[in-house]
């Protein structure tokens, strides 16, 4: 799908899709919680379908009841032997661990990006908990089999803290006695906040020190209560429209959770720094453009899926804003040091690296033109955005990649007023 989106002002009401981050973790407690589990506001995205498929093939019932889910599961009884995690990093980090409590064999793997993602990590988890893999060189598909041992653990955490949260998930649940995680150089620390606070929802509590070491209680069996959850919206997907308000409009975006623990809602000290006009009304977030927004520096490193958005917002302030972490871009979906790299060319702005740090000189208008999304979701909510200030349309080819965490942004583009054309 190709979709050309027109320069424009944006104009109205949206409501973000709810965190795929959150549905995930929920979706993996309910699974390993034996009992009935209720999710309010479940996820919609290609990540959230395949984490719901991945927990109906190892064992877990799915009802769909008045807009929510109800889950019923007693524990892991897989009924395949290959588990699919689409394109979607967290669900193959999250729910490996979590099929390797299973004795039996079981095939790991997925499609498209995430095949071109490194899985290194899960070698090592996964042989410290003594599980046997086939043939593992470091990406999906992955084999394992032989039974789980929930021992102590040591964790690279340098690439992904993905694989930490599996883990906790795996042995909050399976502990006989306590268990000490300890992780080397640990990344994205509020998905990890947002672990413990799904952990902690399922009466799972872990505490850290300085999320270097964690201490696991024996798994204590919780009953079989109905336990019910609301998926809060996504500040990752949010963060689009924030942008868009900021630079080219007039925007409101409801059932925000200010108090989340989700990583992208740090955009907000973003727009303090650069001068934007927002104000809450109650938990809606409403933001309107200013005309002279200021330069900002901000490090993105526990946040780096704000970074290609936050690009596009650098490019609209005066001045030169630094944003730091590319580090942390390159195995996304696409390497999205990359990727911003030729989003930043297309819209015409100066920009240059150094060391960790991106330097972005603001332009009063971008240019228009067409891009690859870089199969990269995104990517596509950043280059649309992007189109706004542009002096002609942006033409963002294979767009249908926005469906990985947000299948009805472009429905939302238009019905905040801006013209946006499927041109295949
Ligand atoms: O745990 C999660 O929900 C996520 C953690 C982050 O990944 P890393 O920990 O690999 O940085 C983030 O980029 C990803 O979109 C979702
Ligand atoms: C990197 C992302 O997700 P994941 O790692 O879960 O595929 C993302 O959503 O930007």
């Amino acid at each position: 799908m190709q979709v050309s989106v027109s320069p424009g002002k944006i104009h109205g009401t949206v409501c973000a899709p709810g965190s795929k981050s959150m549905m995930q973790r929920v979706c993996a407690a309910a699974l390993l919680h034996r009992g009935t589990t209720i999710i309010h506001n479940p996820g919609i995205s290609n990540d959230d379908k395949a984490a719901l498929e991945i927990i109906r093939q190892l064992g877990a019932s799915i009802e769909a009841r008045d807009g929510s889910l109800v889950i019923e599961s007693n524990g892991i009884n897989p009924i395949s032997d290959v588990i699919d995690c689409g394109e979607s990093g967290l669900s193959a980090r999250l729910f490996t661990s979590i099929a390797a409590l299973y004795d039996g064999r079981i095939t790991i793997t997925g499609h498209g990006s995430l095949l071109r993602r490194q899985m290194f990590e899960l070698k090592n988890i996964l042989l410290q908990s003594g599980k046997v893999l086939e043939d593992f060189n470091g990406f999906l598909p992955l084999t394992i089999s032989a039974p789980f041992h929930a021992g102590d653990l040591n964790i690279d955490g340098t690439l992904s803290s993905q694989y930490l949260t599996g883990a906790l998930f795996a042995l909050s649940f399976s502990a006989e006695k306590e268990i000490t995680i300890t992780v080397s150089n640990p990344k994205s620390k509020p998905y990890i906040d947002l672990t413990l606070k799904v952990l902690a929802d399922f009466g799972k509590e872990v505490t850290h020190d300085q999320y270097e070491v964690y201490h696991i209680s024996p798994s204590v069996n919780e009953g079989s209560g109905i336990i019910v959850r609301a998926v809060e919206t996504d500040w990752s997907s949010a963060a689009a429209w924030i942008v868009a308000g900021a630079i080219a409009g007039d925007i409101i975006i409801q059932h925000l959770d200010k108090d989340t623990t989700q990583a992208d809602a740090r955009l907000l000290d973003v727009l303090k720094d650069c001068g934007a006009d927002f104000h809450w009304e109650g938990d809606s977030l409403h933001i309107r453009q200013t005309n002279a927004l200021k330069s900002f520096s901000f490090d993105a490193t526990e946040c780096p899926d704000l970074f290609p958005v936050l690009s596009v917002l650098a490019g609209a302030c005066e001045g030169r804003s630094e944003i730091t972490g590319i580090h942390r871009l390159e195995h996304k979906e696409s390497d999205r040091a990359y990727s911003t790299g030729a989003l930043l060319r297309l819209l015409g702005l100066d920009y240059t690296a150094a060391k960790d740090t991106l330097f972005i000189e603001g332009k009063s208008s971008f240019n228009g033109g067409t891009i690859s999304s870089y199969n990269d979701h995104r990517m596509v909510m950043a280059a649309a955005i992007a189109a706004l200030r542009a002096d002609s349309e942006i033409v963002i080819e294979n767009a249908e990649a926005v469906a990985k965490s947000y299948p009805d942004f472009f429905k939302h583009l238009q019905s905040l007023q801006v013209r946006c054309t499927q041109t295949i």
